[in-house]
């Protein structure tokens, strides 16, 4: 195997008793290209290695929004937690159509590993999340219980979240978060483009490996979701997030509130105004089960 890429530390910043650190290295899964990412590392980390909750940010976004918007980062603090903030895209791949808008390529990754042969060598950012941050991380020493982790996300983010969690059989995570997230992305205009794009089979390619309404009903054993959205979401209004159909695939399988929790909220938008509110809520949550 080839020697783990150097983290290459760009700036670091005190926050609530704890760092938020920005990394970059080489990254493999994305085609040799640089990629950055956040860390937060808690105070309690001077005393032992410390769970890590991975948050997906959504369409646009870099590994800056989460950090600096998400309000976070106190809670995480006051609990003991590690977030990690990932990119959301590879950067200067030059792939076909990547800076044509802002829902496809650049910024718009999916979390998805591509089979289109013109986005495969780039465009797997679900390896990069799930495999090479962590390989990577670890390798340098930094100081997380690998076998502490859960992950939550936003929009495109929230799609990645579920989709990583519900489709993982090495039970890589353990629980999972949504705010507002992209929940049937089979049966939306964000899904289907990013599908037919990055998939050699397009929408039944994604259908099958890449839709959390799709991958839940395929699913049986204990589980631990909690999603939030705002009824005032303008993209939930043009049904690209489509809640209800995952909360109904969930009950279906036979999932109650305790292991399926979806909330809406009165009047909240897409935005990280939204997020923020309802931030300390998810890292509690994920807490319950990393700290278990
Ligand atoms: N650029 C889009 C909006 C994209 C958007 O709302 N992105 C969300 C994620 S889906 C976001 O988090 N944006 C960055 C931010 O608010 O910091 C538009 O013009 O409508």
């Amino acid at each position: 195997m080839a020697a783990l890429p150097a983290l290459e530390r760009l700036s670091t910043n005190k926050t609530f008793e704890g760092e938020l650190n920005k990394y970059k290295f080489k990254s493999s899964a994305l085609g040799d290209l640089d990629a950055q990412f956040n860390l937060f590392i808690p105070p309690a980390a001077a005393q032992r290695n410390v769970p890590l909750l991975t948050y997906l940010a959504g369409l646009t976004c870099t590994e800056d929004n989460g950090a600096q918007k998400g309000n976070f980062l106190k809670t995480a603090s006051a609990e003991g937690i590690a977030i990690l903030f990932p990119d959301t895209s590879p950067r200067g791949a030059g792939a076909p159509h990547e800076t044509d808008s802002w829902d496809f390529g650049v910024g718009a990754g999916f979390y998805l590993n591509a089979t289109n042969p013109e986005y495969s060598k780039n465009y797997n950012m679900l390896t990069h999340v799930t495999t090479e941050l962590p390989q990577v991380m670890e390798a340098a020493g930094l100081p997380i219980d690998w076998s502490r982790q859960s992950i939550f996300g936003h929009s495109m983010g929230g799609h990645g979240a579920l989709t990583i969690y519900l489709a993982s059989e090495t039970k890589q995570y353990r629980s999972a978060s949504a705010f507002s997230p992209i929940s049937n992305p089979s049966k939306c205009p964000w899904g289907e483009k990013a599908f037919n794009g990055y998939l050699k089979n397009g929408v039944e390619e994604g259908k099958q490996f890449y839709d959390a309404t799709e991958l839940i009903s395929k699913r049986t054993d204990p589980i631990h979701i909690l999603i939030d959205y705002g009824t005032s979401d303008a993209f939930y209004k043009q049904e690209q997030l489509l809640p209800e159909n995952f909360l109904k695939a969930a009950r279906d399988a036979g999932y109650d509130e305790f292991q399926v929790r979806v909330r809406h909220h009165e009047g909240y938008d897409h935005s990280y105004y939204f997020i923020s509110t309802f931030a300390s809520d998810h890292v509690h949550f994920h807490a319950n089960f990393l700290k278990a």
